[in-house]
């Protein structure tokens, strides 16, 4: 009887399940999308149980629309929205509250509270972040101290917190299992990525008990077996990362210095740096890539807020286009931006920048200006914004980058991938199948059970589809860089701060 892999798909808006043969050839996916709760401006919170109810609806149904068992899946993969978190009752498996989704803001005082009382290197150092309430640990101390009686039950060592691979596992191995992996404890601001465990200081910082927290296992081995509630026979759960880091697995950077960029609604890139840490020295993060077989690989991350999401503007905010495919035609029906610049800060500037006062401007505009340049303007800042991180990449690293390894949505379109390699000036490289994420979650599952031998094997599934190689015609390109830095600079001055 054949065998697959499942791989699970936990993202911010809907949840997806996937089966893989071991050619990595997609045999069948199922998703569906769940509720996104806004209580109030800047808070998120999802249901922990739609959150499974949609997840283990999804499974059951990849697993069976083919007229698959579950007794041909050789292993369960699991990959997640990161620093999203959990807290329930260890005896009941209740939330306690709704999980606070990694976009929640309702932690930013507290998070300027620890910068001004000069926390920031020591945050830095140890756990490779900057204090920010994008990350899961103030999220914990929100819930404890404002959830009636949560903190009592937390300190009498009734209460589990998670990112969502825990609680997902908790739930798959019905409350057997309290486990996470190096990938999403790296996201929590609670771990300490030299020591790769729990840091005690930093848990006295947020006063956050000990005894919340989960075992932190490696991102390929076989953590338990699947319970009946779940499925009918035992499946095991062999493989667990966060997105962007089953991403850069499915991209298979596995070698220091590769690099990968997912063009979803924002932009989130990593770069593999190997076995040691690196402090970031221009507002990058430090993460950790993965743990398999015992040695732990590192990553410097930089994201981006706003990347496809410009192209629904276009589409809903100026009505410039009918749909997000017919940028490109638009785009390229001019032959270049003539001078006009958008910087699309609709949510402040990310990385490098991290100027959360900062919103969108289009600079340059002339009487000829059509709404062809500032779609094309659009585009190519999509590209700029990424040449920014990659520059900071290489200034932290010293490696100079050979080549990026590009998916998500907006990658299918060519004029921005020939763009972003002449921005940079690397050859840019669009894989035949760009399900990365999840493709990443089945091979560290699938490495797990033997499914797969070795990292090695699975290169070989990993195809190109497209190399995008930079214009030979430095000249306009150069000119175009100084003119975003100029944007930049000047979005910078005429920010109320
Ligand atoms: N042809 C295109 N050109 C540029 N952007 C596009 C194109 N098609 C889709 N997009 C953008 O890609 C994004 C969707 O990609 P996806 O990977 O599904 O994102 P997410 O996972 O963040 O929802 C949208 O922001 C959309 O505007
Ligand atoms: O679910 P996504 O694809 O929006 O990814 C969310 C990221 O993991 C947040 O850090």
């Amino acid at each position: 009887m054949s065998q697959y892999i499942l791989a699970l798909d936990q993202g911010t808006t809907s949840s997806r399940a996937v089966v893989f043969d071991e050619k990595g050839t997609i045999i069948s996916v199922a998703q569906k999308e769940f509720t996104q709760i806004f209580p109030k401006p800047g808070w998120v919170e999802h249901d922990p149980d739609e959150i499974w109810s949609t997840q283990a609806g999804m499974a059951a149904e990849a697993v069976s629309k083919k007229g698959l068992k579950a007794e041909q899946m050789a292993a369960i993969g699991i990959t997640n929205q990161r620093e999203t978190v959990v807290v329930w009752d260890k005896k009941t498996g209740r939330p306690v509250y709704n999980a606070i989704v990694w976009q929640d803001k309702r932690t930013a005082d507290y998070c300027d509270e620890l910068k001004k009382a000069g926390k920031s290197d020591l945050i830095r150092k140890k756990t490779g972040l900057v204090i920010d309430s994008y990350f899961s640990g103030t999220k914990v101390k929100w819930i404890l101290d404002h959830v009636a009686g949560a903190r009592e039950k937390a300190e009498a060592g009734e209460l589990a917190l998670g990112t969502i691979d825990s609680w997902l596992i908790w739930k798959m191995t019905d409350g057997q299992l309290h486990i996470t992996d190096v990938t999403n404890a790296s996201r929590t601001m609670l771990f300490n990525i030299n020591t790769m465990d729990w840091d005690n200081e930093l848990l006295d910082l947020l006063t956050i008990p000990k005894s919340m927290l989960p075992e932190v296992k490696q991102s390929s081995e076989v953590y338990g077996h699947t319970c009946p509630n779940f499925f009918a026979s035992k499946i095991p759960i062999a493989g667990i990362a966060g997105d962007q880091q089953a991403a850069l697995f499915g991209q298979m950077c596995t070698k220091q210095g590769m690099v990968k960029n997912t063009y979803g609604t924002g932009c989130f890139m990593l770069m593999n740096i190997g076995e040691k840490p690196i402090v970031s020295q221009n507002n990058l993060l430090t993460t950790v890539a993965w743990k398999i077989n015992g040695k732990t690989q590192y990553a410097l991350e930089g994201s981006i807020f706003i990347a496809g999401a410009v192209v629904q503007w276009l589409r809903d905010g100026l009505g410039i286009i009918k749909n997000s495919a017919e940028v490109e035609k638009l785009a390229t029906s001019v032959d270049s931006s003539e001078g006009v610049f958008f910087v699309p800060a609709f949510a402040g500037l990310g990385a490098p920048h991290w100027n959360q006062h900062a919103q969108g401007t289009i600079f340059g505009l002339t009487r000829g200006s059509t709404d062809a340049h500032i779609a094309r303007a659009a585009l190519e800042s999509i590209a700029y914004q990424t040449m920014d991180i990659l520059k900071a990449m290489e200034a932290d690293s010293g490696i100079s980058i050979k080549e990026l390894r590009v998916d998500g949505g907006a990658t299918v379109n060519d004029m921005l991938m020939q763009f972003q390699a002449d921005v940079l000036n690397t050859v840019t490289v669009r894989p035949k199948i760009v399900e990365t994420t999840v493709m990443g979650a089945a091979y560290l599952a699938g490495l797990a059970v033997g499914y797969w031998k070795n990292p090695e094997e699975i290169q070989d599934i990993w195809q190109t589809d497209v190399h995008f190689e930079p214009t030979q015609d430095r000249e306009a390109i150069e000119k175009g860089i100084q003119g975003w830095y100029r944007a930049i600079k000047a979005l910078e001055h005429w920010t109320e701060k």
